[in-house]
């Protein structure tokens, strides 16, 4: 059996770091400014603490400004909404991200619309969220974990996708509707499929393309998948291993991936393929919402 191509989402993701570590130093050099990022966490979540880490240290490998807010986990709504706010007037900061989840007494779409939308780096406001789903692509920005599968899939396939039949299994606002938008914008046709559709390993036989983002464990069974098709795997789920000894773990995404491997044409690895791009393309948005504020032409799309 022809082994699938594994797609190196950290070696992408390194690759489109230092571009952009390159393009802020040059924005450095012509304005005296960097671009700054703010990431508001509140809680204790360990996981989510894990992922706020990794995005300031990315965006300091970058040479951006980066502040971290923790807030504690009873923090009233109010407080986080004044931070927003705060962040939203402050001239060094280019981009907010407030980590989800946000614990339960606190009103997530409230907060999410308050935060501008020139600094929405994670694109979840509804003026984003509106630009992307009208094909305005260009002037929105593009929640990160979408547009790095979009890179992802370029740099297996090409530029042109255009015509190939591509499936989304899961539905969320953070995942699959805008990577919906994003494979239509690209004339893929597009299905999205989820927990209530009808006979799913049917319609994922038929995709060119599968992004499985559902948040299961390996619910994307090999044999549900087409010989040759492209596979971006989004899932990150940490399951029990008792083989690597008791009360250890270990992550797997939404495809069982050793039973797809064989026949795929390629496939993204979970750990190392969506995640770390996640992270490249939210300091991608962070430039281009820096660049933007200071009314600089565009830099160069990336995809
Ligand atoms: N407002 C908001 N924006 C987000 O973008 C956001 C969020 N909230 N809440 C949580 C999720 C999760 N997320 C990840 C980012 C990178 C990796 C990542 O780099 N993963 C590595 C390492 C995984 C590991 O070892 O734990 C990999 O897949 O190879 C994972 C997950 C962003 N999220």
């Amino acid at each position: 059996m022809p082994q699938a191509q594994i797609i190196d989402g950290k070696e992408i993701a390194n690759s489109v770091r230092d571009d952009i570590t390159h393009r802020a130093a040059q924005l450095l050099e012509a304005t005296g400014k960097r671009p700054g990022l703010a990431v508001v966490l509140v809680g204790e979540d360990p996981a989510s603490q894990v992922y706020v880490r990794n995005k300031d240290r990315a965006a300091e490998a970058c040479g951006f400004h980066s502040v971290k807010h923790t807030l504690a986990a009873d923090t009233s709504e109010a407080d986080v909404l004044a931070l927003v706010s705060q962040l939203n007037e402050d001239e060094e900061i280019h981009g907010i991200l407030v980590q989800l989840p946000l614990p339960g007494h606190i009103d997530e779409s409230k907060v999410l619309r308050l935060i501008r939308p020139e600094k929405d780096v994670d694109g979840f406001h509804p003026v984003n969220v509106g630009l992307l789903t009208a094909g305005e692509r260009a002037s929105a920005l593009v929640p990160c974990t979408p547009a790095g599968s979009l890179v992802l899939l370029k740099r297996t396939l090409g530029d042109t996708l255009s015509g190939l039949n591509a499936v989304v299994v899961g539905r969320s606002n953070i995942v699959g509707k805008p990577m919906a938008s994003l494979l239509l914008q690209e004339s893929c046709t597009v299905t999205i499929a989820h927990s209530r559709t009808k006979d799913l390993p049917a319609i994922v036989k038929a995709a060119d393309i599968v992004v499985a983002a559902v948040g299961r464990p390996e619910m994307v069974k090999g044999d549900w998948i087409k010989p040759g098709a492209t596979v971006i795997d989004v899932g990150i789920n940490r399951i029990p291993a008792p083989e690597k000894g008791e009360g250890k773990t270990r992550l797997v995404g939404d495809v069982a991936f050793d039973q797809a491997v064989d026949h795929v044409g390629a496939i993204t690895p979970v750990p190392g393929g969506v995640g770390p791009m996640t992270i490249a393309m939210l300091m991608a948005n962070t430039l281009t919402a820096a660049r933007r504020l200071m009314n600089l032409p565009e830099d160069q799309a990336l995809f």
